[in-house]
């Protein structure tokens, strides 16, 4: 359990902001930190690492205090156990993907570890090379496993793949799953992106000007509703058709375009760009608006 209760006193756009959070994230979890730029997420995750130190408050991790005010514990970020993936990629440049995970590895984790992730994010045919010789998809990759591999209580992904095109983040966020799904880490992400949110976490926290101001399970935050379905995925609104009863969407699902019958009223809410969940609950799939999208 990750107890977090902590203040910071931040420069805002618009004067003095006051971060105030107090939130509890269970082991295990993948939950996302979601909301307009400015908000405070990248703080949160610097205060959580030990690279931010907050104004007053209690941040503790599986028991152990790591930030205190009143007592004046704060622990340092080497003695923190979080990986860390940002945006750029900050790899070593004169190592090779191999030499990058080895110099990171836990002291004491096996190589099993290494060839592990070797594997799970597909970097055998790779593990030679050198950064400057990476796509910016393959570089992330490795930053990823880099921070596995240090075998860490929390991960920390600062919006990891904003920086990279449609179909390689599409590809990246299986690559996310797997890695969860492997290692069960507690995982804080930082995303604006709805589908990769609703795709990856358990949990939503939507931050304004410092403050959670909802939470949620993706589906329920992003529709104001609970779905419950067989299959669900998210999607962007092509192109609504009127036809004499019912009206007929076009929706774009990663690569392919699935074309799904709504009731005029249902299409009457949505519009081309729109991004939405596709629920089947029997056999016509439901489509939902998703909010913020
Ligand atoms: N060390 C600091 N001292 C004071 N103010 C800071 C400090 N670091 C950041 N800020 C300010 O705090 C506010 C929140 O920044 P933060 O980077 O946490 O937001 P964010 O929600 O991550 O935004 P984005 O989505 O643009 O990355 C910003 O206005 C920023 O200028």
């Amino acid at each position: 359990m990750i107890q977090i209760d902590l203040k910071k006193s931040l420069q805002g756009a618009n004067g003095a902001m006051q971060l105030d959070l107090n939130l509890e994230i269970a082991e295990g979890q993948f939950v996302t930190l979601y909301g307009p730029s400015g908000a405070g997420k990248t703080s949160t995750l610097r205060m959580i690492a030990g690279l931010m130190q907050p104004d007053s408050g209690k941040l503790s991790v599986g028991g152990a205090v790591w930030f205190d005010a009143e007592s004046g514990t704060n622990r340092s970020v080497q003695k923190r156990g979080v990986g860390y993936v940002f945006q750029d990629y900050a790899l070593f440049p004169h190592m090779t993907v191999l030499e990058n995970l080895n110099f990171a590895k836990a002291k004491g984790a096996s190589q099993t570890l290494v060839n592990q992730l070797l594997e799970l994010m597909e970097l055998g045919d790779l593990q030679h090379r050198k950064p400057e010789t990476l796509s910016g998809g393959q570089k992330q990759r490795v930053a990823l496993a880099r921070a596995v591999v240090q075998k860490p209580e929390i991960l920390l992904l600062d919006e990891p793949l904003s920086a990279l095109d449609a179909g390689i983040r599409h590809k990246l966020q299986g690559y996310l799953k797997r890695i969860h799904e492997e290692f069960k880490l507690t995982t804080i992400l930082i995303s604006h992106d709805v589908g990769e949110i609703v795709k990856l976490s358990d949990y939503v926290y939507h931050l304004e000007a410092g403050k959670v101001i909802a939470h949620g399970k993706p589906e329920t935050l992003f529709t104001g509703q609970s779905i419950s379905g067989k299959f669900k995925f998210t999607g962007e609104v092509l192109k609504l058709e009127q036809e004499e009863i019912l009206s007929v969407l076009s929706i774009l699902i990663h690569t392919q375009v699935v074309k799904v019958v709504v009731s005029h009223e249902e299409a009457e809410k949505l519009q081309p760009g729109d991004q939405v969940l596709v629920v089947s609950k029997a056999f016509n799939p439901l489509v939902y608006k998703l909010e913020n999208g």
